[in-house]
Order: structure tokens, then C-alpha cells, then sequence
């Protein structure tokens, strides 16, 4: 027997890990199983192709498995797989160093504080020390897939290690690891075969090989009426990486049921896409599209709904870092082969690996609900029901994939019935019209009667109607759709664009009344102006690009922006107008001052900006109505 200290790395490893790292003892079966997993896959692949180990199946190579065996009473639990195994060199060099490069880096990084280095200890990854989480003795009887000998490798995980070749009992038959735990008291809790089985499906359940547990269980004798034990072994995962097998293999029916044993939802899913990528990142991903939105997608702590995995291990589930918040109703896995185990949360954020998968990913879902949108519109309509807003979030936010975005998106307008495209609209448009115009700030109907779309109307421009709370805020912030402008009917430029010869002569005739009204409405407004896209109403407020709305101010003002400097909206007026023509022939009328803010409080008002004096306003309601009477 010879007994050897640990490399100091890993001392200080251990100590690390014992000094409560982890708050979750129970990812050590994770990390054993994975150890198994891999060792497993490689002795797989090795009897595949190396000639004498293929000899060797079935005559000191097992069928691939893992086996969880419990012992209740002695408190201890064995691991163990018919992998590719160890010998004497290769548990000195594994189980006693770490080999990794950078190790003595990372050490030196380790601050003390718990916290800090719970994140450093995510990315560089603990393994198999992970088990002294849970044991103070643990065992390992490892045989060389080829070789004869067994050894054994005993520690308590605190200097060193004990080695020596095992005989007898000891001995395993055939290739492959067999870890013995002696649970203490943080382990204890894992001398249950319930507990055991719950953590393998919560961990393990993909694990392409089988998991057998072996333990006591209880079962309800209803003659007798008492429960009686009997010890069993069943297979607790499902063995089976789903979305490792090629798409060609998997029917609807399985990516159904997939769905619904990962979400738990009821109904079937709108759509999956289903990718593996090869090349300098390896990984597969697959999304699915549920039927119906989420029910806590506008809620701000929601719960991200991709699965993550590391070579089919499953690593955490509700992290939002794995697509970008827009797209929080998709749902499935992302299982890359280049993130460590250990990945935690923080790492997550600004991990390369992780950050390209994500950016590949997004683009891939986007393509798909593209070519969806435009070979199957009946089939998109019911993605836009559901997910037509997040995906404007998306607009705001994803500056990347805007274009994209902007024709997922489907909009109402003052021309089509139901929902259409921008790439629709723009097929639509008037040979001389200069962009693509739209209107916010408010309801359907609302938008539908604004005195700002009567000109459009009148030209037959299409409008988009954007009646969703969000869309000012949104489009306030996209200038294009490819290299047309995209316009608010309420702003500066708009009107420009709708400018005819006539009115320079119009505004000369109209100046000194303008003049007026602007002087009686003082700093309510910016600026008096005639318009040219009036066609019934008198009036309309409008404007600059560059500013927010009024209707923006109020969203403004109601998400807690107090210092917002005081709106001062333009006032046009329709030169053609009945009440302006009759004001311009009489222009001492004593009536005036009424009139411009009348004109002004009715525009304001169909902004949908509540008057800040509606007595005010009604009183001279009454005396313009008391006049006319
Ligand atoms: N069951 C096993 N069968 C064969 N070799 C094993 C087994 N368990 C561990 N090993 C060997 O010990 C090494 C160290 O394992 P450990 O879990 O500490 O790190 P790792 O698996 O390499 O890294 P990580 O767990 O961070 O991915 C493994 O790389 C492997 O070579």
C-alpha cells in the first residue's frame, strides 16, 4: 500500500469545496455520473476502434451502465460504471493532481471570499472532489478497460490518498470504476432511494446511458395493510438524449412528447426547430414555440424557459441568459459540448461559448419563424396572436436582428383587414409617396377617426395604426425598413413630405391670424403653423421628430421621469377650414382668443392628452355655445 499526498492544488481545492462552495451538495451525483457518462463514451468509442478492446466486449467489457447502489443501514453509496477505468498511474494522475493547465492561476485568483469564488471554482469545475461535500471517506476500485488488475484509491479528501492493487472481493470482474461513498452528515439526507431517484431526473434524466438504482423500497400491501420493504433495482433515467438523435429518426409524435415531459404543458407546441451545429462549437439545440404565450411573459420575474446542458448533463433551467429576454415564451435545451460542468450563472453572462451559441441561436429562430411567416401565413397567424408584442420588444432592444425583426412583425393598418406585413404595405404604396407612415397614441377607433390621417386618406397612403401601448416607444427608435423612411403622420417631416404648391400663398394670407393665436396661447405651444394635411379638421397638434410625443411624455412621466422639461407641441391649422375661414375675414371678431384655445384643447384632446384645466375648457365651451345659441 503506499499513501500519498494530494498536490497542493488540490488541497486547496478541497478545502474550497468542504468550505460549503456549493449550495447544493447534491450536484456530487451529478459530476459522478457525468464521470461515469464520459467514461462510458470513451470506452465506447474505443471498442469501436481499437481492435483488441472490441475483442474484449462481453469478455471483460461490459454493456454500457451506471449503477447506483445504496446501502440504507451502513449509509453508503456506490457508483458504479463499466467505462473505460483507471489503472495505478492514471488514479495518481486524475484522482491525486490536477492536470488541468491554468490551475495554479486560478488558485491564485481565489480571493477568500465564498461568494467571489463560487463563481471563479463554476467555471474552472470540481468533479469528483465535489464528493468530500458529502463523504469524509470515500473509496475507488477502478480496472483498466484491457487490463487485469483492480486498484483501490481511498481518501478522506483531506491530505492525501491511500493506493494500493485490490484482491478478492475487491477485485472487479470486468473493465470499468466503482465509487464507494461513506455518507456523512451533510450526506446523510442521500441515503434515500427516493431522494437518489428524484436528483437522477432532475440531473441525469438525458444521460445516454442507462441508470439503475438498487435500494430498499416500500411498497403498501393492502391485505396485510402495512407497508413492507424489499429491495429492487429499477432503471431511474430515461437513458435517452432525445435531442442527440438525428431529425430524420424522431417523428412529430416524439418531439410532442418531448415537449410536454419538459414543460409540462398540455397542448402541443406551435412549432420546434431542431439544429446541430459542427464545427468550432459543437452543440445541438432545440426550440419549441408553445401554443400559448407563457402565463408570466409580462411579468419581470419570469422564468427563462431554455434547459441547459453540457454533453447531455443538465446544468440549470431557468437562467435568463440563454436567449435574449424577448423571446422568454420559447422553450427547450441547448446542449454544448465546449462549456464546463461547472458553469454557474455569472460565468454565464459573459461566457464566449455561450454567447455565440445565444447569437446563433436567436438568428436561427428568427430564420425559421421567417420562412414559416412566408410560406405559411395560416400557420403564423396563430405565433402572431400569441407573440406579435414580445417580438417588438425585440425591435427595441435587438439592435442586431432588427431588420429581421421588423418583417416577423405584423401590423394593422388603414387598408387591409386583419394583420399585415411592412413588406406588404411597402408593395402597396403610391408611386409618388416618399415613406411608410404610421400612427400612435391611443385605441383602433381612435386612431382610425385622428384628423392626422385625412390627408393620407385622401391620397390613399396606407397608415400603419399602432395601437399597442409599447409602439411609440418602439418605433419612436427604428428611422428605416430598409432604405425607406419610416414616419410618424404627426411629425415635422411627415407633413413635408405632404407639402403642395399651394400653400406658401395659403401661409402668407393666414400669418398675422397665426400670429395671433400663437401670442394668446403664449408657452402652451412651440409654434402656430398653417398645415397641409388637414382635410375636415380645423386643427391638430404635432410633433418635432426629435422630441417625445405628448402621449410619450405621459408614459414618461407614469414610469417616474419627473425632470422632463415641459412639452411644447405645435398647433396646426387648416387653412381651408370653415372656422378658419371665417376667422380670417373677420379678424377683429371678440371671439378669438376662444377659438385658438378651443382649437388648440380639441387637438390635444385627440391626441389623447388629458386637458390640464378642464374647467377652464368647459367654460368657454358654454360661452362659444351660449354665443351660437
Ligand atoms: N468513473 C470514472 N471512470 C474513469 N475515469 C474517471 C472516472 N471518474 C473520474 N475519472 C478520471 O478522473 C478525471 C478527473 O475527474 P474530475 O471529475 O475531477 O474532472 P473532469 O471530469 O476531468 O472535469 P469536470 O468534472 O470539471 O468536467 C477525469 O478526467 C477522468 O479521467
Amino acid at each position: 500500500m503506499s499513501k500519498q499526498q494530494f498536490q497542493t492544488e488540490v488541497s486547496q481545492l478541497l478545502q474550497l469545496i468542504v468550505h460549503s462552495l456549493y449550495s447544493h451538495p447534491e450536484i456530487f451525483l451529478r459530476e459522478l455520473i457525468s464521470n461515469s457518462s464520459d467514461a462510458l463514451d470513451k470506452l465506447r468509442h474505443l471498442t469501436l476502434t481499437d481492435d483488441k478492446l472490441k475483442s474484449l466486449v462481453g469478455n471483460g467489457i461490459d454493456a454500457p451502465r451506471i449503477d447506483l447502489t445504496l446501502d440504507e443501514e451502513n449509509k453508503t453509496l456506490t457508483i458504479s460504471d463499466t467505462g473505460i477505468g483507471m489503472n495505478e498511474e492514471d488514479l495518481v494522475a486524475h484522482l491525486g493532481t490536477i492536470a488541468r493547465s491554468g490551475t495554479k492561476n486560478f488558485l491564485a485568483q481565489l480571493s477568500g471570499d465564498a461568494k467571489k469564488d463560487s463563481n471563479l471554482i463554476g467555471q474552472f469545475g470540481v468533479g469528483f472532489y465535489s464528493v468530500f461535500m458529502v463523504s469524509d471517506k470515500v473509496e475507488v476500485l477502478s480496472r483498466k478497460a484491457g487490463e487485469d488488475k483492480t486498484f483501490k484509491w481511498t481518501s478522506d479528501g483531506k491530505t492525501g490518498f491511500e493506493l494500493e492493487e485490490a484482491t478478492g472481493d475487491d477485485a472487479r470482474p470486468t473493465a470499468g470504476t466503482t465509487v464507494l461513498i461513506h455518507l456523512n452528515e451533510e450526506g446523510a439526507q442521500y441515503a434515500s432511494g427516493y431522494r437518489l431517484q428524484e436528483i437522477v431526473k432532475k440531473y441525469s434524466n438525458h444521460i445516454a446511458f442507462p441508470i439503475f438504482l438498487t435500494y430498499e423500497k416500500s411498497d403498501w400491501n393492502a391485505e396485510k395493510k402495512e407497508s413492507e420493504k424489499s429491495r429492487v433495482t429499477e432503471q431511474v433515467n430515461a437513458a435517452s438524449a432525445m435531442w442527440q438523435r438525428s431529425r430524420s429518426e424522431l417523428t412529430d409524435e416524439d418531439y410532442k412528447e418531448f415537449y410536454k415531459s419538459i414543460t409540462g404543458d398540455w397542448e402541443d407546441p406551435l412549432f420546434w426547430f431542431h439544429t446541430r451545429a459542427e464545427g468550432t462549437l459543437e452543440y445541438t439545440t432545440l426550440f419549441y414555440i408553445p401554443s400559448k404565450a407563457p402565463m408570466d411573459l409580462y411579468q419581470a420575474d419570469y422564468k427563462g424557459g431554455i434547459k441547459l446542458y453540457v454533453k447531455r448533463v443538465f446544468i440549470m433551467d431557468d437562467s435568463k441568459e440563454l436567449l435574449p429576454p424577448y423571446l422568454r415564451f420559447v422553450r427547450g435545451i441547448i446542449d454544448s459540448e465546449d462549456l464546463p460542468l461547472n458553469v454557474s450563472r455569472e460565468i454565464l453572462q459573459q461566457n464566449k461559448v455561450l454567447t455565440s451559441i445565444k447569437t446563433a441561436s436567436v438568428k436561427k429562430i428568427l430564420s425559421e419563424l421567417k420562412t414559416i411567416a412566408s410560406n405559411d401565413p395560416e400557420k403564423y397567424a396563430p405565433f402572431i396572436a400569441e407573440y406579435n408584442r414580445p417580438l417588438k420588444e425585440g425591435i427595441y432592444g435587438d439592435f442586431a436582428n432588427r431588420d429581421a425583426l421588423l418583417d416577423l412583425v405584423r401590423f394593422k393598418t388603414t387598408k387591409a383587414d386583419g394583420l399585415t406585413s411592412l413588406a406588404e404595405v411597402k408593395g402597396r404604396m403610391q408611386p409618388d409617396q416618399k415613406a411608410l407612415y404610421f400612427i400612435t397614441g391611443g385605441s383602433e377607433s381612435m386612431l382610425r377617426n385622428s384628423p392626422l390621417l385625412e390627408i393620407y386618406k385622401k391620397k390613399g397612403i396606407e397608415v400603419l395604426l399602432l395601437d399597442d401601448d409599447i409602439d411609440e416607444i418602439v418605433f419612436s427608435s427604428v428611422p428605416k425598413y430598409g432604405d425607406l423612411d419610416l414616419k410618424a403622420v404627426n411629425s415635422a417631416t411627415a407633413s413635408e413630405d405632404l407639402k403642395d404648391e399651394t400653400a406658401p400663398e395659403k401661409s402668407e394670407e393666414l400669418k398675422p391670424l397665426l400670429e395671433k393665436i400663437k401670442a394668446m396661447l403664449g408657452d402652451a405651444v412651440k409654434d402656430v403653423r398653417a398645415s397641409s394635411r388637414l382635410a375636415d379638421s380645423p386643427s391638430v397638434i404635432v410633433s418635432d421628430e426629435d422630441e417625445p410625443s405628448a402621449r410619450m411624455r405621459q408614459m414618461m412621466r407614469a414610469m417616474g421621469q419627473k425632470e422632463l422639461p415641459e412639452p411644447m407641441p405645435t398647433l396646426e391649422i387648416n387653412p381651408d377650414h370653415e372656422i378658419i375661414r371665417k376667422l380670417l375675414t373677420d379678424p377683429s371678431n371678440s371671439r378669438v382668443e376662444d377659438a385658438a384655445w378651443l382649437l388648440f384643447d380639441q387637438a390635444l384632446l385627440l391626441e389623447g392628452v388629458p386637458l390640464k384645466d378642464p374647467a377652464v375648457f368647459v367654460q368657454r365651451l358654454n360661452r362659444v355655445l351660449n354665443q351660437s345659441i
